[in-house]
């Protein structure tokens, strides 16, 4: 039988917009709400917190590892190594720890936490939220299998999950991490013109949003390459290729390809500021 997450006591560490999304997806697949401890730095964001979805709140990060099987580390990177500084003593000597950071690598959570302390190094994207996230997941030299699929059941709701090595999470996070911000760039973009075009701003968006979306599912659930897709909808001598001819002449192509290499980059540098 598959682990499930039901009966597991979860702590987040620093639940922001990313540990939210995960969060909101664990509690889908049967993370039960009384099991779950999410920690904040202002008052008001935890009772938003809790209102929203009826988990116990604190600005406590040490009291609420006490008891928790998985503790999630939602912070910055900048503020990874302090956090676990202050909560390694606190946790259960089996606890995995589960990171959620870019760029940081599992050695860096090894020699701030006590020996042994399974670790599980993922990277996830925001559409967790809605169950349609896709998270990478790396599995630490001292977690075990059970800790991993324990991990991947707290990740069940949220959306697909890979296991990738680790020299490939950068790459991971600038495609997957961070995707959904260009895709919103994207659908912006196209809303604007659409408003350029004499659209109403709520039409333009409402077009755009459908356009994004029900392209996503086309792609998902004909398993076609997207060129063939691409060619489907450009009739020769029509007006999709007029449209496709300036896209490429603005270098959006090329400006995708450096945008990922510059995200990736990035990583590596968080990586050397705090390792
Ligand atoms: N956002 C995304 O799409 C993705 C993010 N990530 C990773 O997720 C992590 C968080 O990013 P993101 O969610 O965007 O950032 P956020 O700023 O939204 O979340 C961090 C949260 O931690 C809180 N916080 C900071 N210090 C403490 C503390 N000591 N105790 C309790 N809470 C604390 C912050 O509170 P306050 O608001 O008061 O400062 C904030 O709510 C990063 O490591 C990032 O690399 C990974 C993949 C995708
Ligand atoms: O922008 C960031 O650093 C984080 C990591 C991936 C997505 N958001």
């Amino acid at each position: 039988m598959s682990t499930q997450i039901a009966g597991t006591k979860v702590a987040f560490l620093g639940t922001g917009n990313m540990a939210e999304a995960v969060l909101a997806g664990a509690l889908a697949s049967g993370l039960a709400p009384s099991d779950v401890v999410a920690t904040v730095r202002r008052a008001e964001r935890g009772e938003a917190l809790a209102d929203r979805y009826g988990v116990g709140t604190t600005t406590d990060n040490a009291a609420a590892v006490a008891g928790a099987r998985i503790v999630v580390v939602g912070v910055k990177p900048k503020d990874v190594v302090a956090l676990l500084d202050l909560v390694g003593p606190a946790l259960e000597p089996g606890a995995v720890v589960v990171s959620v950071a870019a760029g940081l690598p599992l050695s860096l959570y090894a020699a701030h936490l006590p020996d042994g302390q399974p670790v599980v190094r993922t990277m996830p994207n925001t559409p967790a939220q809605v169950g349609a996230g896709i998270t990478a997941v790396v599995a630490g030299p001292t977690a075990s299998d059970d800790d991993v699929a324990l991990v991947e059941a707290l990740l069940a709701g949220t959306g697909e999950t890979v296991r990738i090595t680790e020299k490939d999470i950068d790459a991971f996070g600038a495609l997957a991490g961070s995707g959904p911000a260009y895709v919103f760039y994207v659908v912006d973009a196209m809303a604007e013109a659409g408003v350029l075009l004499g659209l109403t701003r709520d039409v333009a968006r409402r077009l755009a949003v459908q356009t994004v979306l029900g392209s996503g599912k086309l792609l998902a659930e004909t398993g076609e390459h997207p060129v063939v897709l691409r060619e489907k909808v450009s009739s020769p001598g029509g007006t999709t290729i007029r449209a496709l001819q300036k896209l490429d002449e603005g270098g959006v192509r090329a400006a995708f390809l450096a945008a990922l290499e510059a995200a990736q980059a990035r990583s590596k540098e968080l990586a050397a500021e705090l390792g």
